[in-house]
C-alpha cells in the first residue's frame, strides 16, 4: 500500500503523471462505450496489429478525436504496402488532423512492402511531405524477445534524432525501468520518456498476452503473484500497484527530465484501469484543508502542495 504521508510530500509531479496517463486501446468491438469510461480529452492510443490492419487504427482514432480525446494511432511499418501508401496514411492523417502518431515495426511476419521496420520507415518519412507534428517510437528495457539488442540500440539512436517521444515496452520490474533509463541518459537519449505499465488485467489473461508480444524476463511476476488462494478462488488480477509505487517517485528524483510521463497498456480493461490510475493519483495528493498548505515538511516540500 501507499505510504501516503512521504508519497504527498515527495512526488507532486508523479501523482500528477498517474492522474493524466497515456491509455493504450486495441480497436476491438465495444471499445467506443469502454472508452466513454475516460476523464473527457484524454490521450487515448490506438493499437495496430497485422489482424485489424493500420486503416482499423486511423478509423477508430477518428472517432476517439471527435468524440473529444487526444488520440494517438499507432502506425506499424511491416503493415505499409509502399511509399505511396505511407504517403496516404500521412495525407489522411492530416486531414483528420491527427497530429502524433506512435511508430513501430509491427507484428507481422514478413513486411508487406519497402519497410522492414520502424526505424527504416521512419528514415524514409524525412523525406516526405506532411510530417505529424510529433512522431512516438517504442523502446526496451529488457531484450526484444527476437531482435538483437545492439541492432535495437542502434535502430534507437537513429530514431533519437527522428522521433519526439518514446514509450518503453511492458516491464514489470521498476529497477530495469530506472536502471535502463539511467543508462539511455549516459548515451545521450534525447527523446522524453513515457514508462510503459500494463493496466488493470487478468493474470491469466496478461501472462498469454506477454507471451504472444515476447515481453521479457519480468514477466515472472505473474506467476509468482497468482498464489495458490488466488487461484482457488478463480483467478487473480494484475494490478501494476508495484510499479507504481517504484515509478511515481521518479518523477520528483534525478531522472524527472527525462520523463514525460506513464502510458497504461489496458488491452481494453479501460474502466478498471482508469479508475485504478485516478485512485491511486488521489492517495498520492489528497488535497489537504487550504491551511495545511502553509505547514512545511523535514525536506522544504510545502505539505498539501497537491
Ligand atoms: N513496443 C511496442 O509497442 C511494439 C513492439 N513491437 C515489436 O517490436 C519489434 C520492433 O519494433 P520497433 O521497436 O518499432 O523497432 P524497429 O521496427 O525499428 O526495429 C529495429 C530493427 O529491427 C528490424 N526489425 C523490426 N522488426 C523485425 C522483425 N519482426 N524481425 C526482424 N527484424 C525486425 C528493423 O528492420 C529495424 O532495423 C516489432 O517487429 C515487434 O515485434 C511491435 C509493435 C508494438
Ligand atoms: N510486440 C508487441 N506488439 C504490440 O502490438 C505491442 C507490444 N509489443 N507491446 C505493447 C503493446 C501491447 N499491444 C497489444 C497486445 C495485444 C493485442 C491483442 O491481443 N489484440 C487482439 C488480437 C490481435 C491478434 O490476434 O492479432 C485481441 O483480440 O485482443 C493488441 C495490442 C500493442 N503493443
Amino acid at each position: 500500500m501507499w505510504q501516503a504521508t512521504t508519497a504527498v510530500a515527495t512526488t507532486p509531479r508523479g501523482a500528477e503523471a498517474l492522474a493524466s496517463p497515456r491509455y493504450e486501446l486495441i480497436p476491438l468491438t465495444g471499445v467506443m462505450e469502454q472508452a466513454s469510461h475516460l476523464p473527457r480529452g484524454a490521450t487515448v492510443t490506438v493499437t495496430c496489429s497485422p489482424k485489424h490492419g493500420i486503416d482499423a487504427s486511423l478509423d477508430l482514432a477518428e472517432r476517439l478525436a471527435a468524440a473529444g480525446f487526444h488520440a494517438i494511432p499507432h502506425v506499424a511499418a511491416r503493415l505499409v504496402t509502399s511509399r505511396s501508401d505511407l504517403q496516404r496514411i500521412l495525407d489522411r492523417l492530416a486531414a483528420a488532423g491527427l497530429d502524433d502518431v506512435f511508430i513501430v515495426g509491427g507484428d507481422a511476419p514478413s513486411p508487406a512492402g519497402p519497410y522492414p521496420g520502424g526505424r527504416e520507415l521512419l528514415e524514409d518519412l524525412d523525406t516526405l511531405s506532411r510530417r505529424p507534428r510529433r512522431i512516438g517510437v517504442p523502446s526496451y528495457p529488457e531484450p526484444h524477445a527476437t531482435i538483437p539488442p545492439e541492432q535495437m540500440q542502434a535502430a534507437l539512436d537513429v530514431k533519437n534524432a527522428l522521433a519526439d517521444y518514446t514509450v518503453t515496452q511492458i516491464c514489470f520490474d521498476a529497477d530495469t525501468i530506472l536502471s535502463w533509463l539511467a543508462d539511455q541518459h549516459d548515451r545521450g537519449l534525447r527523446l522524453p520518456v513515457y514508462m510503459g505499465l500494463p493496466g488493470v488485467i487478468d493474470r491469466m489473461k496478461l501472462m498469454g498476452l506477454a507471451m504472444r508480444i515476447g515481453l521479457g524476463a519480468s514477466t515472472r511476476v505473474l506467476r509468482r503473484q497468482a498464489g495458490l488462494a488466488s487461484r482457488l478462488l478463480g483467478g487473480s488480477t494484475y494490478r501494476p500497484d508495484a510499479l507504481a509505487e517504484a515509478l511515481v517517485p521518479a518523477f520528483d528524483g534525478p531522472l524527472a527530465p527525462a520523463l514525460a510521463g506513464f502510458h497504461l497498456n489496458t488491452f481494453n480493461q479501460i474502466a478498471e484501469t482508469a479508475t485504478w490510475a485516478e485512485a491511486t493519483a488521489a492517495t498520492l495528493h489528497p488535497c489537504p484543508p487550504r491551511d495545511a498548505g502553509q505547514a512545511h515538511t523535514a525536506a522544504g516540500t510545502p505539505a498539501g502542495y497537491y
